[in-house]
């Protein structure tokens, strides 16, 4: 019997195949989704003024219950450049910077103006500097903001925005290659022969890709024909090449021979998982290889756990690897075997319950299932209302 490489072991050697890309710049909208490549500091400090959170008068707080006179007006953008006495107000508004002098804000609805006269108009500020946001209130210069290999989500992206940034160091992106293969595979929507399948696994990879920084190459599917996988291999110009297929024992199963053949070194093959046992990493020259089993259920978790990792891995990602979390049980599992398991799974009133089929070539309780639960090697039989870890999907 073949060993099977644990789930972890296979993970650091695929990370260990790895060299950094190449670091660029880019406009801070073409950098989303991506890492950041170097430490984001604050070149500002924000706010860069005290100013108004409401929309009232600037008054100074000793004044109070006033009343007093208005003297002129600050909005955002353009402040009041005068100076204030006591008695004075300014009227202001959200954003605004606070005049000299002044201190608080006195809400527009707890006020009421006549011509220049302004008088309390309900219980009035109940402290010095009510409604206002200091200088330095979010950062200051030199702050670090972002850590390198952190995800620049929307709001990090808007936080380097402020912080003064019009561009950001991320990785390139990484250029990956999909092919299929297999001589029984036609494209989705084409009539279908008695022993032929619509190939789907291209198009369920570079979904599960759309949110990553990578540039697709789609290769096709390539036939079950060792010389012609081997010339398709050799032209293979990509940071990363993802096949499916043809990965297991079968006399077709030619995607090892055909890496090899093209001067492949392959790294492991057949790894504790299930679905997915038959995957294989190597690398191709520069070009990492990831063959991902045909079975389009072993191929989506192989893509969840080893091919998403590795492109956030390559993009820059300090924390590649997907977040499980636990639930409570619904239904009893039955103990585990030798392979780490992600069985296909639903949640339901808060208790999540496996599909009872998990056959690795079904798509339907795939579709269906809105987690994995994952199972340790030999995880003994655990009964309704014990954790399990789960892997949500999106
Ligand atoms: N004697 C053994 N047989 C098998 C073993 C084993 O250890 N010993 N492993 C099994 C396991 S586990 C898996 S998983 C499968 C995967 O094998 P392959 O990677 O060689 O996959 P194929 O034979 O090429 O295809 C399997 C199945 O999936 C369909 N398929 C393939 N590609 C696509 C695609 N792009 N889109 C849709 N469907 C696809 C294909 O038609 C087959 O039905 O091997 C077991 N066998
Ligand atoms: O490991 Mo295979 O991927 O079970 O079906």
């Amino acid at each position: 019997m073949t060993t099977l490489l644990p789930l972890a072991q296979a993970w650091s050697r695929l990370r260990a195949l790895t060299t950094p890309l190449a670091i660029e710049r880019v406009p801070l909208a073409l950098a989303a989704g991506r890492w950041a490549a170097e430490d984001i500091h604050a070149r500002r400090t924000q706010p860069s003024a005290d100013l108004s959170a409401m929309d009232g008068y600037a008054i100074r707080f000793a004044d109070l219950p006033g009343p007093w006179r208005v003297i002129g007006e600050s909005a955002a953008g353009r402040g009041f450049a005068g100076e204030t006495n006591a008695g004075d107000s300014v009227r202001i508004f959200t954003g605004a910077p606070l005049p000299a002098g002044t201190d608080t804000i006195l809400i527009q609805e707890e006020a009421s103006r006549e011509g220049d006269t302004l008088r309390l108009a309900g219980e009035g500020p109940p402290n010095s500097g009510r409604n206002v946001r200091r200088r330095g209130l979010d950062f200051s210069e030199g702050d670090l903001l972002i850590r390198a290999g952190e995800r620049l989500t929307p709001a990090r992206l808007a936080l380097a925005g402020t912080a003064g940034h019009g561009e950001l160091a991320v990785r390139r992106k990484v250029r990956v290659a999909i092919a299929a293969t297999g001589d029984e595979l036609v494209a989705p929507g084409a009539p279908v022969g008695e022993a032929q399948l619509p190939e789907t696994n291209r198009l369920m990879l570079a979904a599960q890709l759309a949110d990553l920084p990578v540039d697709l190459i789609d290769l096709g599917i390539l036939p079950d024909r060792q010389e012609a996988l081997k010339e398709a291999f050799r032209a293979v110009n990509a940071d990363l090449l993802v096949t499916s297929g043809g990965a297991s024992v079968g006399d077709h199963d030619l995607v090892r021979p055909a890496l090899e053949a093209a001067g492949a070194k392959i790294d492991f093959w057949r790894i504790a998982l299930r679905p997915g046992k038959p995957m294989m990493a190597g690398t191709l020259g520069d070009t990492i290889v990831l063959g991902l089993p045909g079975n389009p259920v072993s191929a989506f978790v192989t893509a969840l756990l080893f091919v998403r990792p590795l492109i956030a891995h390559l993009a820059g990602a300090a924390d590649p690897l997907p977040r499980t979390r636990t639930a409570t049980l619904g239904e009893p599992l039955a103990a585990n075997g030798e392979r780490t398991d992600y069985l296909r799974a639903e949640l339901r009133d808060g208790r999540v319950l496996a599909s009872t089929l998990q056959d690795s070539a079904m798509l339907q309780a795939l579709a269906r299932a809105s987690c994995l639960i994952a199972r340790e090697p030999h995880a003994p039989a655990a009964q309704t209302g014990e954790a399990v870890e789960i892997l949500d999907l999106a």
